[in-house]
């Protein structure tokens, strides 16, 4: 099984039909140090997470300045999840989740697998990112999904892969690097800020039948292992 989490949502109807398609996660952009038409004052990320039905999980995703920072934005607006994108240290990861209610999320480099080792104990998961010189997503590339996948499998935590994801490649994406979840912003825009609703479905169809498809086939070798 893949979760699958819709990241930029601006508005109420876009929030709707993320959670119609039936994504499991929705993302709201809030104090990004980048210039992203996705990005959506602190206020309104609130309003969006209280119209979130209750089986949708709310995702802050931010650029805080500080830890201190991180805990602000969280008690202000209330997600279930904080992803948080920047050079933040494990003991820094360590007084964020200390300090709110919200499951942390730390957003790693794709050539930062050591980065991802360092801090995979003091979140509750860890997002690879094709991120900017700045460490912003919203990029729309994709990176070295093999080099993902070696993370999936050595990390002992969640790991969702993001960037460049679409409704034509998230199949194969899902194939490669086995996800706990991924992760798709700019993929299934109709416009900055702006979602494609037929692309969130065909998104959240497309990635859920991969994500099926290679647990029946682990099930077919496990039972063939067992009966050889
Ligand atoms: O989407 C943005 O503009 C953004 C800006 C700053 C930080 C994070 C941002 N988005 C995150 O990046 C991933 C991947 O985006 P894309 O699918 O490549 O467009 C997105 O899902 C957000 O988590």
């Amino acid at each position: 099984m893949v979760r699958v989490k819709v990241c930029g949502v601006t508005t109420e109807s876009d929030l709707r039909a993320v959670d119609d398609a039936g994504a499991d996660a929705v993302g709201v952009i809030s104090e990004v140090t980048v210039d992203t038409p996705r990005e959506v004052s602190l206020s309104r990320a609130s309003t969006l997470f209280d119209a979130a039905p209750p089986f949708l999980t709310t995702t802050l995703v931010s650029m805080p300045s500080s830890a201190t920072r991180a805990v602000e934005l969280a008690a202000a607006a209330s997600p279930d999840v904080l992803q948080l994108h920047g050079d933040f240290e494990a003991d820094e990861f360590q007084r964020i989740s200390a300090q709110t209610d919200a499951r942390v999320v730390a957003v790693v480099d794709p050539d930062s697998s050591a980065r991802a080792r360092a801090i995979a104990h003091v979140v509750d998961g860890v997002l690879v990112d094709s991120v900017s010189d700045d460490g912003a997503g919203g990029t729309g590339e994709t990176h070295d999904w093999a080099a993902t996948a070696e993370v999936v499998e050595t990390l002992n935590a969640p790991v969702t892969l993001a960037g460049g994801l679409t409704p034509d490649n998230v199949a194969e994406a899902v194939r490669t690097v086995r996800p706990y979840a991924v992760d798709v912003a700019s993929g299934v825009e109709a416009e900055g800020g702006v979602k494609a609703h037929d692309a969130v479905r065909a998104f959240v169809r497309n990635a859920t039948a991969a994500g099926d498809a290679l647990e029946r086939r682990d099930g077919r070798d496990e039972r063939e292992e067992a009966t050889s």
